[in-house]
């Protein structure tokens, strides 16, 4: 049993995989397994050295994510090469974790957590889709808070990906994350009794 988790930037997925993992699903996360592949000696990163230049490599060989993030979402150009060569690859790792994850227990739900989850047309992969929602103004300002970016560079991430309400729209579920962190919970428990209670109802 699988669900797909997504949301826009900074609309609460990693708060709402927090609160499924300790109800007791299982996790995979494709903005860790991102970063995975572009450790030092990962293909992917020579890769992104050849395309990107050494300004995106720092001293000690590691990726450069602050200068890399300000070149890919300043422009789409820049963003589909870097997208080229890293989605194949985090593609196939999530489908062979989350497999492995489903297999070593089929009882459990196992969660995919995945920002560009309708950008990349992956909706139907998993057997549903939750989306972790909050309103425009309310992303922007938790976006802020917590990354410490200029209000420019956050509506430059945010235009990165498709409307949070379009992502609300095309949902199976939705988690209304505007509200207290306990009024979120609330909704999770709902959800998890929905599941417990019978067939996947998403
Ligand atoms: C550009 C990079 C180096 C910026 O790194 P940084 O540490 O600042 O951000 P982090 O990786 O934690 O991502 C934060 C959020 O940005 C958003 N985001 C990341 N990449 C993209 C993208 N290509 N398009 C739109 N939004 C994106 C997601 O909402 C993500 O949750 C990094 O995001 C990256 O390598 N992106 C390409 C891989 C990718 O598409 N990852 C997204 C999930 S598969
Ligand atoms: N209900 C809430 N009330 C107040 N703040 C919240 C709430 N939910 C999340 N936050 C805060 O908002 C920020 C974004 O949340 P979170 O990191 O879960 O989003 P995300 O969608 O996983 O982000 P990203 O796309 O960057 O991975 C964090 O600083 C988090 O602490």
């Amino acid at each position: 049993m699988n669900i797909g988790l997504t949301g826009g930037i900074a609309t609460g997925k990693s708060t709402v995989a927090r609160m499924l993992v300790a109800r007791g699903a299982a996790l995979v996360d494709a903005d860790r397994i991102a970063r995975e592949i572009v450790e030092p000696g990962q293909a992917a990163l020579v890769r992104i050295a050849e395309r990107f230049g050494d300004r995106v490599i720092q001293a000690d060989g590691s990726l450069d994510r602050r200068m890399l993030g300000t070149i890919v979402f300043a422009d789409a150009e820049e963003r589909k090469a870097l997208e080229a060569i890293t989605h194949p690859a985090i593609r196939e790792l999530m489908r062979e974790r989350v497999a492995a994850l489903e297999a070593e227990r089929p009882d459990r739900l196992v969660v995919a957590d995945i920002p560009l989850l309708y950008e990349s047309g992956l909706q139907h992969v998993y057997e549903g889709v939750m989306v972790a929602y909050v309103p425009r103004e309310v992303q922007r300002t938790r976006l802020i808070g917590r990354d410490g970016l200029s209000p420019e560079e956050a509506d430059k991430r945010i235009g990165a990906q498709m409307d949070i309400e379009e992502k609300r729209r095309l949902a199976d579920y939705v988690i209304d994350n505007s509200g207290t962190v306990a009024e979120t919970e609330a909704q999770l428990d709902r959800f998890w009794r929905s599941l417990r209670s019978g067939p996947v109802t998403l």
